[in-house]
């Protein structure tokens, strides 16, 4: 195993406020995760498309305190990893430093000869898995290396996923005063109609996770909907917005919110959920709010990324 590493895949996000805009016109820049207009057309149109977005952005981000927690929170799943398999894990980033060209260019430095690329969205979608995949595969021929790559695309229905998740549901519910008659609300990042008619598995992944997820907690009302749109297109439904306000008309008075999609905090929890959806909640009537911990580091999560990479390793 000394010639082993393992890479997190992750989308990455800005370290700092003045970082928000180059890391907008990366993620514009995507054709794999927007395609806005012909290819020769899309640098400008990004650029027209961040000028806009980004103030607003930036004061997000100002309000969870300058930047995102995502690169140290990824930072401290690899190493926590790391430790518990006894193998160096690196962490490549899609939009923002390290970048996955970084981390492969250091790691050519060592003399690894096997790569296992783990990507961190548990639900597969082109937009997503499938970019961070692909820019991988980029890197590598661009340093003409010749590791050998074993690839994680996705872990949406592994047992120890759905375990990692229910504990922390689990705990959610019992923060309640009165656990029962708690509504579950799932909340998945949205993704463009027009992928899941092209064929993007997400939808089908997302759907499943919840399925598996409720097989532990029987008789426990729940809904899925889809958060954080990003644009004029038609997008996956219902929407968060819509469906809160369609539970509080209904009397809901207690609500778990379970953000899906991503493994770790970033600002569609610190700021979405925490700020925007629970100002929202409380506005129209749903008195006690609240939401599930976000998996970073928690050992029944770092059992499941330790597990995936045993399995790959047994299998290649
Ligand atoms: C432009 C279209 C976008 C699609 C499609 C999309 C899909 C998608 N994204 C995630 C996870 C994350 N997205 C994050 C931020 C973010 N995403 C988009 C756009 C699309 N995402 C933008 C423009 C931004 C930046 C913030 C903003 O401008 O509102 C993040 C957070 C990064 C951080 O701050 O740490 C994550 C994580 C998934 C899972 C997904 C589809 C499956
Ligand atoms: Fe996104
Ligand atoms: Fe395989």
């Amino acid at each position: 195993m000394r010639d082993t590493a393992i890479i997190l895949l992750q989308m990455g996000g800005p370290d700092s406020l003045e970082a928000v805009r180059p890391f907008l016109l990366n993620l514009f820049s995507d054709r794999e995760i927007i395609k806005i207009g012909p290819a020769w057309l899309q640098p400008l149109i990004a650029r027209m498309i961040v000028r806009r977005r980004t103030p607003a952005v930036m004061e997000k981000y100002r309000e969870i305190g300058g930047r995102s927690p995502i690169q140290e929170l990824t930072r401290a799943q690899a190493d926590t990893l790391a430790a518990k398999l006894g193998i160096p894990c690196h962490v490549g980033m899609r939009y923002w430093h390290p970048f996955t060209a970084e981390t492969l260019a250091q790691l050519r430095k060592t003399g690894t000869k096997k790569l296992v690329a783990l990507s961190l969205y548990p639900h597969y979608s082109r937009a997503t898995s499938g970019s961070s995949f692909n820019d991988l595969t980029r890197c590598l021929a661009d340093l003409d290396s010749d590791l050998e790559v074993v690839r994680i695309p996705h872990f949406y229905d592994h047992p120890l996923y759905i375990d990692a998740l229910t504990e922390k549901i689990e705990a959610g519910l019992a923060s309640f005063p009165n656990r029962t008659g708690v509504q579950l609300l799932f909340s998945a990042h949205s993704l463009p109609q027009s992928f899941i008619a092209e064929g993007d598995p997400y939808l089908e992944h997302i759907q499943a996770t919840v399925r598996l997820v409720m097989e532990r907690f029987e008789g426990v009302q729940h809904r899925l909907a889809f958060q954080s749109r990003a644009g004029p297109v038609k997008w996956l439904e219902p929407s968060t917005d819509d469906t809160l306000k369609e539970l509080a008309a209904n009397g809901c008075k207690s609500l778990l919110m379970v953000p899906l999609s991503f493994v770790s905090d970033h600002i569609e929890t610190l700021h979405e959920i925490d700020i925007e959806y629970a100002a929202e909640a409380h506005k129209i009537g749903i008195s006690d709010f609240r939401r599930t911990e976000s998996l970073n580091s928690s050992p029944a999560f770092i059992s499941c990324l330790a597990e995936l990479v045993r399995q790959a390793l047994k299998s290649h």
